[in-house]
Order: C-alpha cells, then structure tokens, then sequence
C-alpha cells in the first residue's frame, strides 16, 4: 500500500513539473508576442504619422490670453515688447506643449517660462543647477513683488516649511519655485510634496533651466540631471519647458529623450548678440601691474561705476585681486564657494543693487549674472568680455 502510494506521488510530482514548466514555456512566448505585437503596432502609427504630418501650430495667432500676457509683460516686468520668438515660445507654453528653447545667453529664455507662471493658477517648479543663479533669480523675482522661493541646501527651516506647506495644502503665495537638480533626485519628502501638489491640481508648469547639463555630449554634464526624466514619468500631464543656450543636435536629441518629450515644439533661435563683444590685452608679466592695469581699465573704460566682474582661477587669488582694486579706489569685493552663504548673499545684493562696482569672484559666481547692467567682464590673465 505505502509503495503503491509512493509510486503515484512521484508520479504526480512529475507531471505537475511537466506543467509548470509548459506554463513558463507559454508565458515566455506570450511575452515575446506582446512585445513583437507593441513593436509592431507603433511601427504602423509611425508610418500613419509621416504620411499625414500634422500641419504645423500657429504660435503668433491670437490666443485668449494675449491681453494678460501683455499687461503682465508690461506692467510687471516692463518690458514694452518681445524679443523674437517670446510670445511664440509663451503661447506654445500655455497651450500645454512641451518646449525647447535654444537662445542666446541673456535673450531673454526666463520670460518665457516665468510669464506663463503668472498667468497659470498653480506653482511651477523650476530646476536651475546653481545656486548662485537661483538665488539671483529668486532676489529678482521678489524684487518685482512676485511669489517666488527656493529650495535649497541653503534654505531655513522656517522657509522650507512655508514651502512645504504651500505644496501641500495650497496654503501661502507660491507662484514659482526654484530647486536644484539634486532635490528632485535625492530628497523622497521634496517629491512627495510634489506629487501632493500635483495630485491637488496645483502643479501647473515645469522649467528646466540650462537644460543642456542632462546630456553627457554636453559641455556642462551634470549627473543629476540625468534623472530629471522622473519629472515626466511622474506628472505626464503638466508641460516641460527645457532652456538652454547652447546645445547641438545631438543634445537636444539626447535632452529631449532624457527628459520625456520627444514631441516637443522646438523653438531655435539666433544665437548672434551685436551687443557682446570680446577684447584682448597683452598681460604685464609681473602681477602688480597686471593689476594696475585692471583698474586702469576699469577706470577709464567704465567712469561711472558700471558692475562688472573680475574672474579668477583661485580662491585666494580673488580676495587678493579685491583688495588690489579697493587699493586702487575701486569698490570691490570677492565670491567664491568657500564662503558662508548669507556673505555670498550679501556681496551679490550689494552688486545688483550697484552699491558695489566690481565683484572679483571664481566661476561659483559665473552664472549668477543675470542683469542688464553688466558693462565689465574681465578675465585676471588673459581675456575681457564686455556686453553694452
Ligand atoms: N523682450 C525683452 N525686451 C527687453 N529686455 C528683455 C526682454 N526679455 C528679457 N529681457 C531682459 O534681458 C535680460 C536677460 O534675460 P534672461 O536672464 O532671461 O536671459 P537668459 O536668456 O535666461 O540668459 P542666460 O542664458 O544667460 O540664462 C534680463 O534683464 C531681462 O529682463
């Protein structure tokens, strides 16, 4: 009896492996007909696509927000009229499209995602890689009376909460929030508000500042930004604006593919600036003249105390150079990454505010230019850079 049950349990055994393995063997070859039926169905609407290319959108045609565009562009920002391809770039926004922007640096790309900020209800989030440049966006910002903030690795406790809370219940004035790369990657609470903010309708817009840092064919690869694509992933209906000054093609294709929108509207364009010119000057060889040659410079070039920057390789050599030029009746001060972030912030206020002509800082300081008045851009060494 206990053989002849014995003999039926292997038996059994066998046959229920016999199954198991013809199910696996069924499963695989479902799979492979799942992919081989997605593969081939976007074969055909590719084709059923280039056949019938849809015509191409009219972004300088009158749309129902042309009058508030204009009175926010006017009244708050005062600027009296576009520069090429704003209002085209503005209404491809608004309308829900993802975008491309490639223009010139300082044509003029914030316009483009901080207008439709404004005239949408909820927050936009936008990603900016330094904080220098945030923190100058976000002191402009403020200055116009705009509900702007940022989330850093700088900001208070008391600020992150308001934020916080902003995104999270819509409590507080948030209109347009900053944040650095890394906080989309690596802060789990930060994406969740985000998601909360999202999911309550609040989310209206995301801008990718220097866009040209997702792609390693880039000049300026920035690891975080790789990850950015979650943006997409996450909220596939809020619209992408990615901005950047320089990119060939193959980076707008790998940025476009890193970011999720392959479909996006791209708007291109000149990147020839008749107001930025470069100059060289022979260099002393001995330092103190070098110097004095600075300020020579800047004292002939620019007698009415246009801002302007002085560059530098080393910390050191910036704090020096600043006080060379303070010797020499220039009111100067340095910035650069060693320093306490409310010193560097006090520095940069004193600049924009044109209580301080020249900062002499390193390339922490680089991107943080974003205003009108620069007149002198110099490079301790060997090149100047001037913009009128
Ligand atoms: N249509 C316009 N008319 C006049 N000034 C404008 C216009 N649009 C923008 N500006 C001004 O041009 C300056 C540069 O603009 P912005 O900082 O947006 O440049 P950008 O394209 O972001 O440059 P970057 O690539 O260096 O970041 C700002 O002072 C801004 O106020």
């Amino acid at each position: 009896m206990e053989g002849d049950v014995e003999g039926e349990l292997l038996l059994v055994e066998t046959e229920l492996q016999d199954v198991q393995d013809q199910i696996r063997a069924l499963l695989e070859h479902q799979e492979r007909l799942q992919e081989r039926h997605s593969h081939l169905s976007s074969l055909l609407l590719l084709d059923s696509q280039n056949q019938n290319p849809p015509p191409p959108e009219d972004w300088s045609r009158a749309f129902h927000w042309d009058s508030r565009a204009h009175d926010l562009r006017f009244n708050l920002f005062g600027i009296s009229s576009y520069r090429p391809n704003q209002r085209e770039i503005i209404n491809a926004v608004m309308s829900g499209r993802d975008v491309l922007v490639i223009m010139a640096a300082g044509g003029g790309k914030s316009l483009c995602y901080q207008l439709p900020a404004l005239l949408h209800d909820g927050i936009t989030l936008v990603v900016s890689p330094l904080l220098s440049l945030i923190q100058d966006q976000v002191m402009g910002l403020k200055a116009l009376g705009i509900p702007a903030n940022m989330l850093t690795s700088t900001t208070s406790k008391e600020d992150e909460k308001f934020i916080y809370k902003a995104l999270d219940k819509g409590e507080g004035a948030l209109k347009i929030l900053y944040v650095t790369p890394e906080k989309i990657s690596k802060s789990k609470r930060f994406m969740s508000k985000l998601e909360k903010c999202n999911h309550g309708g609040r989310l209206s817009l995301v801008a990718i500042d220097e866009a040209h840092c997702c792609s390693q064919w880039g000049h300026d690869f920035r690891p975080d930004y790789k990850n950015l694509g979650i943006l997409k992933i996450q909220f596939p209906n809020i619209p992408v604006v990615a901005l950047t000054a320089t990119a060939t093609y193959k980076v707008q294709m790998d940025l476009m593919e890193m970011l999720h929108i392959p479909k996006c509207v791209k708007f291109v364009s000149t990147v020839n600036r008749p107001n930025l010119f470069y100059k060289v000057h022979d260099k002393s060889s001995v330092g103190k003249n070098v110097v004095d040659e600075i300020a020579d410079f800047i004292k002939g070039s620019y007698p009415n105390n246009e801002s302007g920057i002085v560059y530098c390789f080393s910390r050191k050599e910036c704090e020096q150079i600043a006080k060379d030029l303070r010797d020499r009746g220039i009111s100067a001060d340095f910035y650069h990454a060693d320093m306490e972030v409310t010193s560097r912030e006090k520095v940069h206020l004193r600049w924009s505010k044109s209580k301080l002509q020249v900062i002499v800082g390193t390339v922490a300081f680089g991107d943080a230019v974003r205003i009108g008045r620069l007149r002198e851009t110099s490079k301790h060494n060997d090149t100047s850079l001037e913009e009128e």
